[in-house]
Parts: structure tokens; sequence; C-alpha cells
């Protein structure tokens, strides 16, 4: 899975292609995709798979697996067309985000709305249909809480929109778990709470990389309200607490020793790109600290899997 080496869309050398300013050319169902946001998506389906392999089963969970992952990511993806839609103005102002499908009129709102609203029902109704109504619910609040409660009102209101708005998008190990045991538990919880304190450093570092383009679209993000320093420090603090509560999986007897010093060099490597950052020591840390966080999460994940999959059976 290449989660960010492809990102054009995060690329400073990104230009407008001749032509754009004529009439939107047709939708494809590539701008359909896009509007998905799939490689995020793809990012949490890693985390709520790991959800789904860590919780306890006698019989392998098939249907949790194949169908509950199906409707997290219709559930998610749903939530990633909602907020091209809200925020297609905002997204028509920053470069970054200004060849968007709905953004760009390729797109028009009313059908990436009808979009989102089938995509979203479908992975309801397979969630409600074949694993379990908490499942379900659970994975409706995490649609809420990302397209309304941080799309619409947090990323316009506070710099610390983010923080409440990361945990709809922490919420995926815990779905994935619930989809199999059809209940919360505390181990599940601290797989939320690991991607609840990465989710800081992760934007912060793009938001830094940003920070004219939020300010011209005028979004209070941290950067903007507090300044550069203010938010590279808080980037390291954030980076300090995100180490030590990836050491609770292995405190807590939930993963054994690999993943224990998984987390610690990758913690270690997260921190010593945000003292980088802070003390702008390298030639484009921000983006490079928000690309290192991508390919953070991703093999924290994979740890806590090859440590109960692989290394279990040798090790402990
Ligand atoms: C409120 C919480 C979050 C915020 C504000 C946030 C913000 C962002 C932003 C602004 C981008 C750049 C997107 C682009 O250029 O299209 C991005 C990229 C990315 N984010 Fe997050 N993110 C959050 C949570 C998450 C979570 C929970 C995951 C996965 C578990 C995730 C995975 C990714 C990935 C994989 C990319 C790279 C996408 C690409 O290469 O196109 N993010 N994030
Ligand atoms: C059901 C479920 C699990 C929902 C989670 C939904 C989801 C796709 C969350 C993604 C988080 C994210 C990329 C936020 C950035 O939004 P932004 O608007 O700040 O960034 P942008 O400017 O790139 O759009």
């Amino acid at each position: 899975m290449t989660v960010h080496a492809s990102s054009e869309l995060i690329d400073d050398t990104l230009q407008r292609p001749e032509g754009v300013g004529a009439a939107p050319a047709r939708a494809v169902w590539k701008d359909y995709l896009e509007l998905c946001k799939p490689r995020v998506v793809a990012l949490m389906l890693l985390t709520s798979v790991v959800g789904v392999l860590l919780a306890p089963f006698e019989a392998f969970p098939w249907t949790a697996m194949i169908l509950g992952n199906l409707g997290i990511a219709l559930m998610a993806g749903g939530a990633a067309v909602i907020n091209h839609v809200v925020d297609h103005r905002i997204d028509s102002i920053m470069a970054r985000t200004r060849m968007r499908p709905v953004a760009q009129g390729k797109i028009p709102v009313n059908r990436a709305v009808t979009f989102a609203v089938l995509i979203s029902g479908a992975g309801f109704a397979i969630l409600m249909g074949f694993v379990n109504s908490i499942t379900a619910w659970l994975t409706f609040a995490s649609l809420i809480g990302y397209a309304v409660v941080y799309t619409m009102f947090l990323k316009r209101a506070t710099p610390q929109n983010i923080v409440l708005g990361g945990l709809a998008g922490a919420a995926p190990p815990l779905l994935g778990w619930t989809a199999v045991t059809g209940e919360v538990s505390g181990h599940a919880l601290l797989l939320v709470l690991i991607i609840f304190a990465w989710t800081p450093p992760h934007f912060w570092a793009l938001a830094v990389h940003r920070k004219a383009e939020y300010a011209q679209a005028e979004i209070p993000m941290l950067p903007v309200t507090h300044g550069d320093a203010y938010t590279r420090l808080h980037i390291l603090l954030y980076t300090f607490i995100l180490l030590a509560i990836s050491m609770l999986p292995f405190i807590t007897g939930m993963s054994g020793w690999f993943y224990w010093v998984c987390a610690l060099v990758l913690g270690g490597r997260f921190i010593q790109w945000a003292v980088w950052l802070l003390r702008d020591s390298k030639p484009r840390a921000a983006i490079l600290t928000f690309r290192f966080s991508i390919t953070y999460l991703m093999l924290l994940f994979v740890a806590l899997l090859m440590d109960r999959y692989i290394f279990d059976a040798f090790l402990y």
C-alpha cells in the first residue's frame, strides 16, 4: 500500500493544468474514488483490520473481517465525500485541494451528496444486517463526528479542531473490534487512544507546511492562530505523549516484546523528526514529518499484528 509517496495533493509542485478555468471536464469513476479519500481510508482500514484480528475469537471472524471492514470503509468514504461537499469553497482557495472534483465543479454538489448517501447507507445497512448494531451505530457516530462536528463546526471554530475531531478518525480499530465481539473493550480503546494522540503531530506538521494556504482560506489552524514555533513545540509534546501511550499495549499485556521494541524505535524516530522540525535543522522538515507520521502509524499497526500472529508463537 503506497500511502504517501504518490500524494500529488501534498506536493508543492502541483500546478493547475492548462485549460482549467474553462468548462469542467466530465467526471469519471476516478473522481468519485478521489472523493472518498482512498489513501486515508486505506490506512484506516488497516487499523480496523488490526482491531478485528486482535479481538478475542474462537472461529476466524470472516463476517467481521469482510463485511465489517466493507461497511466501515463505505461509511468512512461517505464521510469523506461529505467533507468535499461542505468544504468545496475553501478547497477551491487552497493550492493543495483546488483540483478536487467538487471544488472544480466536475462533480456537482447534488450528485456528490447522492453518492455520499448511497455509499454510507449501503455501509450502514451491511453493518446492521450482517455484523451488529453496536458497530453500525459507532461507525455512524464517527461519520457524524467527522462530516458534521469536525468539518462543519470545529474546523472553522477553533485551533483545537483536529484534536477533538481526531476522535472520529481514531475509531476504526474499535469498530473492527466490536464487529467481532459486539462490545467495547479497554484494549480496543487503547488502540483508539494511540491514533487520537497521533493525529495532532500528523496534521499540524502538514499545517505548518501549508500555513499560508490555511491563512488565505481563513481556517483557524494552530500555526495560523498561534504561530509556527508554538505549533512545532506542540507537535513535539504530542509526540512524547504518543510514545508513552504506544507503550500501553505492552504494559497491559495486550502485546509482547516485539511490539514494544517496534513502538520504541518508531516513536524515537518520530521524536527525532519533531526535534528537527522544532529546531528547523532539516530542509522540508514539516512535510517530511507529516509523511513520516503516516509511515509510523502503518508500521506500528503492522507491528501489533506481527507481534500477535508471528512472534507470539515463537517468543512468548
Ligand atoms: C481529524 C483527524 C485528521 C486530520 C485533520 C487529518 C488531516 C489530513 C490532511 C489535511 C491530509 C492531506 C490530505 C490531502 O492532501 O488530500 C491528510 C493525509 C493523510 N491522512 Fe490524515 N488526518 C486525520 C486523521 C487521519 C487518520 C485517522 C488517518 C488514518 C488512520 C489518516 C491518514 C492519512 C493518510 C494516509 C494521508 C495521506 C493521503 C494521501 O497521500 O493522499 N489521517 N490527513
Ligand atoms: C466512519 C469513519 C471511520 C469516519 C472517518 C472519516 C474520515 C475519512 C476521516 C479522515 C480524517 C481527515 C483526512 C481529515 C482531514 O480533513 P480536512 O477537511 O481537514 O482535510 P482536507 O483539507 O484535506 O479535506
